[in-house]
């Protein structure tokens, strides 16, 4: 994930990564024009001076424009992941999606992509003081070869700690982002739930104090964890320089003819190499938060299969026959560790056909209205549509057939699905025809409210599917939560018109009161449909 955000922005991550290079570079080199003026005499130090005053405005432009550069390439990478998971999660196959659900998905747009771009941050702070710490490591080495060599042992030497403390650290940070996938399902059920947690003292008592602060400890433990153990490592990395620092001042320099300069040049060195290191020490860490974000993001969206054939086949526009053929869906539930099993399903429909799809709860109507409507591919069986059979390649066309308003529906603030000139004006119609003229108009292609009852806005619902004017509307008890006057609106009113105009309707209802009015009753029982001398009323299956 982070390679492909580098690649992403390529040219400005050069530039920024030079601008960062230069500024290390210009740090070593002021350096060592300090250890010249220090060392030299009075006339060569004008020349130094307007060196030293051009080393210095250099640094500062390079330092800056590395600053800004990467400040820039982090929103870029926060724009550009939220970007990538939002067309990864709208094109996913709807059944993957349901499965991985919301938090998982909430916890990488948010969080997970902010340390991703906090890694931008982080990343010219290591570089200049990577090549600040190299620049100077270079210099010693001018300065006495057998010093380098003890520097690289012991640079060495602390790495291998700082390494090992960092796995356990990396593992630690890991455990904390799948907990904190679950802390943000917590945090939904905090709003979503908000009704049942006010009304329910144990619940609410229960559901903070066992669930959802649980949670947020596990987190904070897990995160503390990890990030004590990067501090430790830190202080580890910090001893040893001064370690070092100390045996090579007080123990390896020795008296001889060279001792002040070299002294000079080491104390300067070192003082000017500890802050620089302690930053790269400080802020790996920082880098390493960044991975595991990213590595969470490119799981999320790496096993998240594409809808099938979404860039091919144009929409049909016509329902001449369709036809479902052994049609089977099962769902595997794990806790029970029992499967529920729809189908299989023979069924045909045609354009200007009310049918009522009738059964218990948990019969599978639900399953089989997503079957039909093509979010779930069968895993048995075949969908014929107009002699075409609807496969991977041709199955997002195919969902442009229709229209539906399932039970857990959700209205967008703008009326997208439907680009249309009157769109206004046809809306304002619908409502007046259900009755919601005075409460909600169609301004601008968006409803001016949305604050209505649950009933109100299923109503809405229906007239986004009328304008949407797709050949089959597929209603999931639709007129459940309907006062009985707008019960006999769509019984009585709409379902008669839209089969006026042609369409093929699907309706899932409990209304028995209404079924006669089906031109056929489908009823389902356990995932299977019930032979049709079994139903009484309308024209069975
Ligand atoms: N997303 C899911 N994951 C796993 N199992 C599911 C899922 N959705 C439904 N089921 C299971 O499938 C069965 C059928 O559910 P479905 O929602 O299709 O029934 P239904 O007839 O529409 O019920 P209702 O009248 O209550 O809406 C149920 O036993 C349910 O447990």
């Amino acid at each position: 994930m982070l390679a492909y955000l580098i690649r992403r922005s390529r040219g400005l991550m050069l530039a920024a990564t030079l601008a960062s290079v230069a500024a290390g570079l210009c740090s070593v080199l002021l350096i060592a024009q300090i250890n010249a003026a220090l060392t030299s005499d009075a006339e060569n130090r004008a020349g130094i001076a307007w060196l030293f005053a051009a080393v210095a405005v250099a640094l500062m432009l390079s330092r800056m424009s590395s600053a800004v550069l990467f400040e820039r390439l982090g929103q870029h990478a926060l724009a550009e992941l939220r970007r990538f998971i939002s067309r990864r999660v709208a094109a996913a196959d709807y059944r993957h999606l349901e499965r991985v659900g919301s938090a998982r998905v909430q916890s990488a747009l948010s969080e997970h992509s902010t340390n991703v771009a906090q890694f931008f941050v982080s990343l010219p702070v290591i570089l200049t003081n990577t090549v600040v710490v190299v620049g100077c490591l270079c210099y010693l080495a001018l300065l006495s070869w057998q010093i380098f060599l003890m520097a690289i042992a012991v640079i060495g030497l602390g790495s291998i700690g700082y390494h090992l403390a960092h796995l356990r650290a990396i593992r630690l940070l890991d455990q904390a982002s799948s907990e904190q996938d679950r802390l943000f399902g917590h945090f939904r059920a905090l709003t979503d739930g908000a009704k049942e947690l006010r009304l329910n003292r144990p619940k609410r008592g229960a559901f903070i104090g066992e669930v959802l602060e649980a949670s947020i400890d596990g987190v904070r433990r897990l995160r503390t964890r990890g990030m004590s153990l990067f501090v430790v490592s830190t202080s580890w990395g910090q001893f040893l320089i001064y370690a070092f620092i100390g045996l090579v001042l007080f123990v390896l320099v020795g008296g001889g003819p060279d001792q002040t300069r070299v002294m000079t040049g080491f104390a300067l060195v070192f003082v000017f190499m500890v802050t620089p290191l302690e930053a790269l020490l400080m802020n790996i860490p920082r880098a390493n938060l960044a991975r595991v974000s990213a590595t969470r993001i490119g799981e999320l969206t790496a096993d998240m299969p594409g809808m099938e054939g979404t860039a091919e086949g144009t929409a049909p526009t016509r329902l001449e026959r369709l036809v479902l053929k052994g049609v089977t869906h099962g769902y595997y539930h794990e806790q029970s560790d029992d499967v529920f099993e729809l189908g299989p399903i023979d069924l045909t429909f045609e354009p200007g056909e009310i049918v009522f799809l009738v059964g218990g709860n948990g019969s599978g109507k639900t399953t089989l209205a997503k079957l039909l409507v093509g979010l779930y591919p069968p895993e048995g069986g075949e969908i014929w549509l107009n002699g075409e059979r609807i496969e991977a390649h041709n199955r997002d066309a195919y969902r442009q057939l229709f229209s539906v308003v399932f039970s857990d529906f959700h209205l967008f603030e703008r009326l997208l699905e439907a680009p249309r000139a009157d769109l206004d004006e046809e809306g304002n119609r619908l409502l007046a025809k259900l009755h919601l003229q005075h409460k909600v108009r169609v301004e601008n292609g968006a409803f001016s409210t949305q604050a209505l009852s649950q009933g109100q806005r299923k109503r809405l619902a229906l007239v986004v599917a009328y304008l949407e004017d797709r050949p089959f509307l597929v209603f999931d008890e639709w007129a459940a939560d309907q006062e009985p006057l707008f019960k006999e609106v769509f019984y009585r009113e709409v379902l008669p018109e839209l089969k006026r105009m042609g369409k093929a309707v699907l309706v899932i209802s409990h209304d028995d009161r209404y079924f006669p009015l089906a031109d056929r009753l489908v009823r389902l029982e356990s995932g299977k449909l019930l032979a049709a001398e079994a139903v009484a009323g309308a024209e069975v299956v």
